[in-house]
């Protein structure tokens, strides 16, 4: 079954008509784990705002566990759990005032659900009696999606869960979203980081309010068609430069302490290459070729 189904959605901003979602359909089955990946400004968190019925979309049509975003928003609203960008912790209550609040806001309670939210509030329990103002990053992404959480949603919405988190707590907090999983929630979360798109079930590359790619990380990277080189030097922006002005290049970027590029006739003649690097004065290099990754499928497709 469908929990999410997104129908030609097109949101616009403001008199200028600011292009935000651009006619994109898509759809999430029940259990997913499902990826909104791209960066800022690519629409992602206008997407979740419709989703969760607190923006109206232009044109197109969107449904939430069969429920309609427009006609059936209060059943939505009692279904979903949404963790937006900035978490709307309160302050000054503490760890256990502000999960109860959020439990009565639902009509329920922190013990009627406790099960749901036990592995993750355990390591935040200690801090119970700090205000949410004192805890450090990764204790309020815990807290955000306990009180996310704390009315057994059927669809999670995590809009950038760990952006501004450390690595260690990212890490975390993606096997508490495995685990969640295991319990047939459904969890659409965007993140601007490629590592992280590889841990969903399907992702959807987003740039500029269109959906460039839908698939599974697997299949977008088996896409990826052309052969991919790593290639190194003692000085980076040289060898970019020189990438840029090789007659043979299709495409090529900085991308950690390598270069990734392509060629037009896949690198057949790699002396030319090498005498090419060798005239410029480039030094300590280094050529290989690899696999892409999620991120090299990306770059490929905004260009
Ligand atoms: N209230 C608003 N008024 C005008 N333009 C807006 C408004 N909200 C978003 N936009 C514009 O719509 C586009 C998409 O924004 P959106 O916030 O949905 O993207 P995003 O992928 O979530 O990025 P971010 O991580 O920056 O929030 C951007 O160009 C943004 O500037």
């Amino acid at each position: 079954m469908e929990a999410v189904v997104v129908q030609n959605m097109t949101k616009t901003y403001g008199k200028e008509k600011t292009l935000a979602v651009d006619n994109i359909s898509f759809s999430v089955a029940k259990g997913e784990l499902f990826g909104l990946i791209g960066p800022d400004g690519a629409g992602k968190t206008s997407i979740f705002r419709i989703l969760t019925t607190l923006l109206l979309a232009d044109s197109g049509t969107a449904s939430v566990d069969g429920f309609d975003v427009v006609k059936d928003f209060k059943s939505i609203r009692n279904t979903v759990g949404y963790m937006p960008v900035k978490f709307s912790l309160y302050q000054d209550l503490t760890i256990e005032e502000n999960l109860s609040f959020f439990a009565t806001v639902f009509g329920t309670t922190i013990e009627a659900n406790y099960d749901l939210i036990k592995d993750i509030y355990v390591q935040i329990e200690p801090f119970k009696k700090r205000r949410a103002g004192k805890l450090s990053g990764g204790m309020k992404q815990k807290l955000a999606l306990c009180c996310a959480l704390i009315h057994k949603p059927t669809t999670l919405f995590l809009d950038e869960p760990t952006t501004g988190v450390d690595p260690v707590s990212r890490k975390e907090f993606w096997e508490m979203l495995r685990r969640l999983k295991e319990q047939n929630i459904t969890i659409i979360v965007s993140t601007p980081y490629m590592d992280e798109a590889s841990l969903c079930d399907r992702i959807a590359l987003m740039q500029g309010g269109k959906i460039l790619s839908i698939d599974t990380p697997d299949d977008i990277v088996k896409a990826y068609r052309e052969k991919l080189y790593a290639i190194k030097a003692n000085e980076m922006y040289p060898l970019l430069k020189v990438l840029e002005n090789y007659p043979g290049t299709l495409n090529s970027y900085a991308f950690g302490e390598y270069a990734h590029a392509t060629f037009k006739d896949q690198m057949k003649n790699m002396e030319e290459f090498e005498r090419f690097l060798a005239e410029k004065q480039l030094t300590g290099v280094e050529i290989k070729s690899i696999e892409a990754t999620i991120e090299d499928s990306f770059i490929k497709l905004l260009h």
